[in-house]
C-alpha cells in the first residue's frame, strides 16, 4: 500500500539544504589509504557489462533494480579494491611500459581514494529521499513516468503520484502498473499511481517534477497555482522555449504561478526508456539556489544516476532547447542518406551555432561543453531513440511535417522551438545557418534536400 496522504505536509519537512553539502578537495596523498591491486578493475567493468546485458528490457522496476544492484556492487568493489587480490586477466600480457603502468595505476589509485573520502564526508542526517514522503509529477509522458520511477524505486515507501489529465490512462496505470501510452511494456514499480485531481497530487508532497511540454506549461502552470505551495521547488525537466514570448521554461515558470517558486533545472543526456531500464544516465541539476540544486542532486543520484549540479540555468536551458532543433537536422541529414561525413560536419556546425547563440544569452563554456549542450547534443543527433531526429529522419525521406506530427503520441519540441530560436538569434544578432534552415525546412518554405544544398554552397569560411 502506498504511504499515507498528508494535505499538510510542505517542503519544510525537506531536509535542511546545509545536510547534504559534500566536500569536493582532493586530499593529500598521504592521508590515503591502501590503493587497489592491479587486475580487479577490469573484471568489475566487465561483471556490470554483463549485467547490463542479461537484464530484460521490459520490466522498469526490475531492470532498474538489477542496474542499481550491479552498479551498487561495482562501485562497492571499485571502493573496497584495494583488498583485493592481484589477479591479471587470463592469457593478457601487459600493454604499456612498467613505468607507464605504475603512474596509471597511481593516478586510479588517487581517484579512488578520492572518492572513498569523497562518500565518507557525505552529510549525516537525512537525505532529501529519506526526508520525502510524496513527489508528485506534472504530466505522465515518458520523462515524467521513468523520472518518477526512478525516485520511487529509491525509496519503496515514497508516494509518487502522476498528474494526468487523460481519466483512461490513470486507471490503466493504478490497474496495470504499466503506462501504456507512453511507455508501454515496462512495468512501474507499485509506489507510482496516477491520478487527474490536481489538489490531491499536489497536496503533501514535498517536490514537483514538472514534465509538461514547454507549449502547454504556461496553461498547466496557471492552472495549478491556486493548489501548489509556494515553498514546494519545482524540478523542471522540460526543455524548449516558449512560441510567442521567446521564454524558457525559467521565465515560464514565475510569469505563469506570478510568483518566484523555488526552482531546478534538470537537463542533459537522457532516454525516458534507458532511465527505465536502468541504465547509467548523467544530468545537470541546475539553480540559482546552489543548494537546491545539490538537494536535487542528492535526491536523484542512484548508482544508475550521475547528477552534476550548476548554478547556469541559462546555460542548461538554452542548450537544452537548441540540441533539439539541430536533432532535427541531423535526422535530415540520416533521412537523405548523405552519410557519416556529412553527419559530423553537420553537428560541428549546429555545435559552433549553438555555441554561438548560448554565449550571446550568458551561458557558460563548461554549460555548452557538458552534460546539457554536448553531452545531449551527441545523443539526440545520434540517439534512435530521439523523437527531434525521428521527425528529421521522415521529413529527409519526403514525409511531410503534418503527416508525422498527426501519427506521433509524443512530443518532438524542437518543432516549436525552431522557429523561436531564429527570433532569439535575430535579437542578438547571430547568423545560425543550419538551425534557420531547419525552421525553413519546418515551415515548408524549402525541401530538405534543398536546405541542405544551400548550406553546403555558403561562402567557405575560417572556422571559428
Ligand atoms: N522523453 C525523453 O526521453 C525526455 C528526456 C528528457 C527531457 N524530456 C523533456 O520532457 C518534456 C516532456 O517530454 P515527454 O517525453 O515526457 O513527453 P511525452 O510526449 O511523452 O508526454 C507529454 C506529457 O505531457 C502531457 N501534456 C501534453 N499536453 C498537455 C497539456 N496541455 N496539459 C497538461 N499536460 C499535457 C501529456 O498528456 C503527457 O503526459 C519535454 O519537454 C521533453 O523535451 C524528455
Ligand atoms: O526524444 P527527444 O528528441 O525529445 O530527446 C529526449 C531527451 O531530450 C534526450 O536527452
Amino acid at each position: 500500500m502506498l504511504s499515507s496522504f498528508k494535505p499538510g505536509s510542505r517542503a519544510g519537512q525537506r531536509p535542511s539544504r546545509s545536510v547534504s553539502l559534500r566536500v569536493v578537495a582532493l586530499e593529500r596523498d598521504e592521508d590515503y589509504e591502501q590503493p587497489p591491486e592491479a587486475g580487479v578493475l577490469p573484471d568489475v567493468a566487465r561483471r556490470l557489462e554483463a549485467d547490463r546485458s542479461s537484464s530484460p528490457t521490459g520490466t522498469a522496476g526490475a531492470a532498474m533494480q538489477q542496474q542499481q544492484a550491479a552498479a551498487s556492487a561495482a562501485a562497492a568493489e571499485l571502493a573496497g579494491a584495494s583488498s583485493g587480490p592481484a589477479v591479471s586477466p587470463a592469457g593478457l600480457s601487459p600493454l604499456y611500459p612498467p613505468a607507464e603502468r605504475s603512474q596509471i595505476q597511481e593516478s586510479w589509485d588517487a581517484l579512488m581514494r578520492w572518492s572513498k573520502t569523497f562518500s565518507k564526508r557525505s552529510g549525516s542526517g537525512l537525505s532529501p529521499i529519506e526526508a520525502a514522503d510524496k513527489v508528485v509529477v506534472f504530466g505522465g509522458g515518458s520523462f515524467g513516468t521513468a523520472m518518477g520511477s526512478s525516485l520511487a524505486l529509491k525509496k519503496p515507501q515514497l508516494d509518487v503520484v502522476l498528474l494526468l489529465r487523460d481519466p483512461y490512462l490513470c486507471k490503466d496505470i493504478n490497474s496495470s502498473h504499466c503506462n501504456t501510452k507512453y511507455l508501454p511494456g515496462f512495468t512501474l514499480p507499485r509506489n507510482v499511481r496516477a491520478t487527474t485531481d490536481a489538489a490531491e497530487a499536489i497536496a503533501g508532497a514535498q517536490y514537483a517534477v514538472h514534465a509538461v511540454p514547454v507549449q502547454h506549461s504556461r496553461a498547466f502552470l496557471t492552472g495549478v497555482r491556486e493548489v501548489l505551495p509556494k515553498d514546494v521547488p519545482i524540478i523542471c525537466v522540460s526543455k524548449g522555449l516558449e512560441v510567442g514570448s521567446g521564454c524558457m521554461m525559467s521565465e515560464v515558470i514565475p510569469s505563469a504561478l506570478g510568483r518566484r517558486q523555488p526552482a531546478v533545472f534538470l537537463s542533459g543526456p537522457s532516454f525516458a526508456k534507458e532511465v527505465m531500464q536502468g541504465r547509467p544516465t548523467g544530468v545537470v541539476a541546475a539553480s540559482k539556489d546552489a543548494a537546491l540544486a545539490r538537494e536535487i542532486q542528492e535526491l536523484f543520484a542512484s548508482p544508475c544516476m550521475r547528477v552534476n549540479t550548476s548554478t547556469d540555468v541559462t546555460g542548461v536551458e538554452i542548450c537544452g532547447a537548441l540540441k533539439n532543433v539541430l536533432a532535427i537536422a541531423a535526422g535530415i541529414v540520416e533521412g537523405l542518406d548523405l552519410g557519416h561525413n556529412a553527419l559530423a560536419a553537420l553537428i560541428a556546425q549546429g555545435c559552433a551555432e549553438i555555441r554561438w547563440l548560448s554565449q550571446k544569452v550568458g551561458a557558460k563554456p563548461a554549460t555548452i561543453s557538458g552534460l546539457s549542450g554536448l553531452g545531449d547534443i551527441m545523443l539526440t543527433c545520434y540517439g534512435d531513440l530521439s523523437r527531434n531526429r525521428a521527425v528529421g529522419v521522415r521529413l529527409g525521406r519526403g514525409e511531410k511535417l503534418h503527416d508525422i506530427l498527426a501519427s506521433s503520441t509524443q512530443v518532438a519540441e524542437g518543432v516549436a522551438t525552431a522557429g523561436v530560436v531564429v527570433g532569439l538569434a535575430r535579437k542578438y544578432r547571430v547568423s545560425l545557418p543550419v538551425l534557420t534552415a531547419v525552421a525553413q525546412v519546418l515551415d515548408s518554405n524549402l525541401e530538405p534536400a534543398e536546405a541542405v544544398a544551400a548550406v553546403m554552397n555558403l561562402p567557405q569560411i575560417e572556422e571559428r
